[in-house]
């Protein structure tokens, strides 16, 4: 399976593709877990071709621990992946391959889809991921390209991305993988406890009894329900809760029926923050 850790390899491999104009793209900042694994074989069913990235990109974190400490496991990376096929193409750049000396982020106007959740507590992290990902569509050219609703926030903006820089994509969500209890798959889970980890399950709890209040309840009794279930909590530190509608993303005022919905979570456990979403209608 081709590893290639350079811009220009990466073009020349691509030229040799017979079906070029069918390739998917899954970007990824590696540490991959049974999440990835369902976009790559995604990828895989839906085209004759598929590039899967690994790349810690540091413009799209705000905070420098989060960055240090992001785990890296590239041998088992490339284990996974050669398992669902050896014939994918693993993009893995070095830093300097992708920012040269000038490592900071791009400026996009994302129509006030970064100015909420992820965005308002992640100072520019939209931007970098903005910046990383129309890159990769760059180098990599693909007709498809696979992201994972666990970031549904960040599917939002790539899906804009590609609208306000007219980049000729298509982007696919792909639903969030669970672990068995229901703790959404991340790679930030591999820093939490075993215990820790067992207890992380109240935030997809939270989020399914939410959903259930949603058919009753109005939604600022909801929000105060959740500040609850997590205001005397000792292992948990609610960033934020908040139901917005699927396409702009603004906090909801009055339901209607038309508009799908959906609750967002941000929780920080042992010091690792957490985030979850789920479809409320
Ligand atoms: N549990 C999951 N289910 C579906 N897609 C996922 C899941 N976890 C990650 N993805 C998707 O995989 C892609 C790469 O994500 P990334 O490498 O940041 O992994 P991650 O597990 O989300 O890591 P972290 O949350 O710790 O940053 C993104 O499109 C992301 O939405
Ligand atoms: C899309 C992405 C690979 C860009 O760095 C990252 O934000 C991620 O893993 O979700
Ligand atoms: N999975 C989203 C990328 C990030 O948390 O930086």
């Amino acid at each position: 399976m081709p590893v290639i850790q350079t811009k220009t390899k990466l073009t020349e491999e691509l030229k040799k593709l017979k079906h070029k104009l069918d390739l998917g793209l899954v970007p990824t900042m590696g540490a991959l877990h049974n999440g990835h694994a369902s976009l790559i074989k995604k990828a895989v069913e839906q085209n004759n071709n598929v590039v899967v990235s690994i790349f810690v990109n540091p413009t799209q974190f705000n905070n420098k621990e989060d960055l240090d400490k992001y785990p890296k496991t590239l041998d088992a990376d490339i284990k996974l992946i050669s398992e669902i096929s050896n014939d994918i193409i693993v993009f893995t750049p070095e830093v300097s391959e992708i920012y040269q000396e000038n490592i900071v982020p791009k400026t996009y106007d994302f129509d006030g889809l970064d100015k909420v959740m992820e965005g308002e507590f992640r100072d520019d992290h939209f931007n970098g991921v903005g910046t990383i990902v129309e890159e990769l569509f760059k180098i990599v050219q693909p007709s498809k390209a696979y992201f994972g609703e666990k970031d549904f926030q960040q599917l939002r903006i790539i899906q804009k991305l590609t609208e306000i820089q007219h980049i000729p994509v298509e982007i696919i969500g792909c639903e969030i993988v669970r672990e068995g209890h229901g703790l959404a798959m991340s790679s930030r889970n591999e820093r939490l406890s075993k215990n820790t980890r067992q207890k992380a399950a109240l935030i997809y709890e939270t989020l399914k009894t939410a959903k259930n209040k949603f058919g009753t309840e109005n939604a600022l009794i909801i929000k105060d329900w959740v500040n609850d279930q997590f205001k005397n909590n000792k292992d948990f530190k609610l960033e934020y809760f908040d139901i917005t509608d699927v396409e702009t993303l603004t906090p909801i005022k009055n339901k209607i029926k038309s508009v799908k919905y959906r609750a967002f979570i941000a929780v920080y456990v042992e010091n690792v923050r957490l985030i979850d979403n789920i479809a409320l209608n």
